[in-house]
């Protein structure tokens, strides 16, 4: 069963009537609401009444120590893990970008774009212009065996734009590319992200990666947040402006690299 395909309820928020928090600070409506969420390992509580709300159009960068949770919590919304308890409503169009792409080795990028698709939803058209939208129209007919490694991960950003998700899952997905490449895919998304609009949850390591790309920024420890916070920044973003060093600074300190832990008060 594919992530689109699994059976959480839908959230549909044209049929809210109450208006949210993360409403009235955003003016989109909800894509993602979380109440309560509990998630354990046998012993290890991983999650512990997680509470999160995300509008439609928000990028969300998801950062905390190794084995936190930040998968387990990815995995809760993409649908492939059940909470033990608490609510998850998620929209029924969303999908997953990994670390590695993920593509089919027999069957050509056009083909690797449309997989999973029925004929009616999608035409070979739209999976032309979600190519040409990561710059990859030549590529139509190549196999994933001949594509770099930042060639087949825009192939697998394609795969993902055209089914028009309203919930984007990105877990680590510029992880494996080579310094240059990843700043250009960081660029590919943020611009991808700001045409097509939908909500996402970004789970990464890399706090400057955080900084570039985030409406808002949460760091997952010890079962909660420990930070909440929207970066406050213009685009595009210059990682050396004085005030997106000091959120990397803080963000660094809360996940215990560099200066005295630090909190949302010190940024806000
Ligand atoms: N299926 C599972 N069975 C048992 N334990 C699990 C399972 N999935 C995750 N865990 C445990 O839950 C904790 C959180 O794992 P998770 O992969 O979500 O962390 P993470 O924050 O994404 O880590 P990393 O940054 O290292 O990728 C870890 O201790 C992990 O070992």
């Amino acid at each position: 069963m594919t992530a689109a395909e699994a059976p959480l309820p839908p959230l549909a928020p044209r049929e809210r009537t109450a208006t949210t928090a993360a409403e009235r600070r955003t003016g989109s409506p909800l894509a993602v609401s979380l109440s309560g969420v509990r998630k354990s390992f046998g012993d290890k509580t991983v999650l512990s009444g997680i509470d999160l709300e995300i509008t439609r159009g928000e990028f969300v960068v998801l950062l905390g120590p190794s084995g936190t949770g930040k998968t387990t919590l990815l995995r809760l919304l993409s649908g492939l893990e059940p909470p033990d308890g608490g609510d998850v409503l998620v929209p029924r169009q969303r999908t997953v970008v990994y670390q590695e792409p993920r593509l089919i080795p027999s069957k050509r990028v056009l083909a690797n774009v449309s997989v999973g698709q029925k004929r009616a939803q999608l035409t070979r058209d739209n999976a032309r212009r979600a190519l040409a939208e990561v710059n990859l129209a030549d590529k139509e007919r190549a196999w994933p065996a001949t594509l770099s490694g930042g060639e087949a991960q825009r192939v697998a950003l394609a795969r993902a734009l055209v089914r028009e998700p309203e919930l984007l899952l990105l877990d680590e997905p510029f992880a494996a590319l080579d310094a240059l490449t990843r700043l250009q895919m960081q660029d590919l998304v943020g611009d991808l992200v700001a045409r097509h609009r939908p909500a996402v949850l970004l789970v990464t390591h890399d706090v400057d990666e955080a900084v570039r790309l985030a409406d808002r920024v949460l760091i997952l420890d010890n079962g909660g947040f420990a930070v909440d916070v929207d970066i406050d920044l213009p685009r595009p973003r210059d990682r050396n402006d004085p005030e997106a060093l000091r959120y990397r600074a803080t963000f660094l300190a809360q996940l215990g690299v560099g200066r005295p832990s630090s909190t949302r008060q010190d940024i806000s």
